[in-house]
């Protein structure tokens, strides 16, 4: 039974020898195993860097709505999930999320072969302002391909926390399906509309997030009695938490575990997930030998175009789970 949520030092994984490296990993793993959550730091991303990605989203929230809806998520030409996300389009929450969001992924063309060739829709390009001189640069040459790095720094250190060679989610994660957020929150009436949180109760989809919060709190962990538990923000560390595609492919050894947001600072809260997928077509497969498997093999890009049928509005049209 967690009551916090353990910070772990990542410089001697990124820095230092092979035994820092196993026991940082072992840190990890036990995170992921007990708690699902987890916070790094010294993780070597400047905080200089992060603050100016800050900057930008305040700069690109300002905006009016209806400059803000020429990028309305629901008409991104290759309906590939990029761009803005209006108040209440996520349905995290029943009645919509008091959050307004914009989302990019791996720049790839619109020709991308394994687009137009297999059928792997979620790639392709984003959806990008062209009012807002470098914003595409700030977020994504430098912060989003920085972030990438790191995400396969922490790949890693999972391969070694499942007793697997350092490398072994490599080969899965060349074209990885990894979605940046910029997400803002306005701020919410104390008294509580349990069907309109900023984020509603959820399980995030993919591997793993790293999160990086304003100093706002408002993310909340639910622990096994079902209390929930503050992620406060703390400087210049990522919050890392399990998605369920990890859970499934460790065979629930990792723990994907239910968080939300409720911002009742008072005050305007930012955050920038930035959700780690692996390729589209890596096989989701019990990766724990002599354990039965207890869930059916998926193909993670399929698994995942499902998961965000089931939570945008504009894609319910399309959507009928099986997960
Ligand atoms: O804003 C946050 O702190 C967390 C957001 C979140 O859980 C999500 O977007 O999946
Ligand atoms: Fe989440």
């Amino acid at each position: 039974m967690f009551q916090q949520i353990p910070l772990i030092d990542f410089g001697p994984f990124l820095n230092g020898t092979d035994e820092d490296r196993q026991r940082v990993s072992s840190q990890i793993g036990d995170a992921c195993r007990n708690v699902g959550f987890f916070y790094i730091s010294n993780h070597g991303v400047s905080s200089t860097l992060t603050e100016r990605v800050y900057e930008q989203a305040k700069r690109y929230f300002s905006q009016s709505l209806e400059e803000k809806m020429k990028l309305y998520i629901g008409s991104c030409p290759c309906g590939n999930n990029r761009g803005y996300t209006p108040m209440f389009e996520e349905k995290l929450s029943l009645k919509g999320d008091l959050k307004e969001g914009f989302d990019l992924a791996m720049e790839l063309p619109a020709d991308d072969k394994d687009r137009i060739e297999r059928g792997a829709l979620l790639y392709g390009p984003n959806f990008w302002p062209d009012n807002l001189e470098g914003f595409r640069e700030c977020i994504y040459d430098e912060y989003y391909l920085t972030m990438i790095s790191l995400g396969h720094k922490v790949l890693e250190a999972f391969a070694l926390s499942l007793n697997l060679p350092l490398n072994y989610f490599k080969s899965m994660s060349q074209k990885p399906m990894v979605t940046m957020r910029l997400l803002h929150y306005p701020p919410q009436p104390v008294v509580l509309d349990e069907d309109q949180l900023g984020c509603g109760a959820h399980t995030d989809y993919e591997c793993f997030t790293l999160l990086s919060q304003s100093n706002q709190s408002g993310l909340q962990v639910r622990n096994n009695k079902g209390e929930w538990i503050h992620a406060t923000p703390i400087e210049n560390t990522f919050v890392v938490n399990i998605g369920d595609m990890m859970q499934r492919w460790t065979n629930d050894q990792f723990k994907s575990t239910v968080h939300r947001v409720i911002n009742v600072s008072g005050t305007t809260r930012y955050s920038i997930p930035v959700f780690f997928g692996p390729d589209y077509f890596a096989e989701i497969k019990c990766l724990i030998n002599d354990e039965t498997p207890k869930y059916e093999p998926v193909i993670a890009g399929q698994y995942l175009t499902q998961r965000f049928d089931d939570t945008y509005n504009y894609r319910q049209k399309n959507s009928d789970s099986s997960y």
